[in-house]
């Protein structure tokens, strides 16, 4: 079975409100920042290269986000991502942040579009990105 992608993060002070708990315009950055350190440290197809080498973007189309309980100042949350469906440009992944304690914090379903970024049209997914993919996709359920 094709393990998810893991990483860590910690919480800031910055990314918190003054309930003391992370607001969650900072989850969705959180996020974003971890769907780019896949790209570089799990698929090893450096992010930057992607966009200012290849011209290739991967804006979000979809975005679904559910919030199971709070998180506060200085927790170390785990991250995991696995991919749940690939597409003809799009592909489909679940991220979910857990506490120390292996609590539920979040989970997002995400749908990400490679576009060319010179027209911002979708454009059909890069082999080697479809192929790299492959190693998170979650069997079908
Ligand atoms: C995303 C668009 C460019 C798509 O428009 P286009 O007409 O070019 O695409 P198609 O109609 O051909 O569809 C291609 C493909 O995408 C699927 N799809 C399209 N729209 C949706 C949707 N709303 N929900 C789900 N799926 C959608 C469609 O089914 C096709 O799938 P196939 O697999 O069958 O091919 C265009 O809609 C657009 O430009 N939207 C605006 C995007 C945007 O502004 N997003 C927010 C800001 S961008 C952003 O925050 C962001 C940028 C990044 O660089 C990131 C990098 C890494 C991770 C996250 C990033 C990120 O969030």
């Amino acid at each position: 079975m094709a393990a998810p992608f893991t990483s860590q993060v910690e919480v800031r002070f910055r990314h918190c409100d003054p309930a003391g708990i992370v607001f969650y315009p900072r989850y969705f950055e959180m996020i974003n920042d971890f769907v780019e350190e896949w790209f570089d440290k799990g698929m090893g197809l450096p992010f930057h290269a992607l966009h200012v080498d290849r011209h290739i973007g991967t804006p979000m189309a979809s975005v679904t986000c559910d919030f199971s309980a709070p998180s506060r100042w200085h927790e170390r949350l785990r991250q995991t991502l696995s991919v749940q469906r690939i597409g003809g440009a799009s592909f489909k992944a679940l991220v979910r942040f857990e506490g120390p304690d292996g609590q539920l914090r979040l989970s997002a379903t995400l749908t990400i579009v490679t576009v060319d970024l010179r027209t911002m049209k979708s454009m059909p997914m890069p082999a080697d990105l479809r192929e790299r993919m492959q190693d998170y996709l979650a069997p079908a359920a």
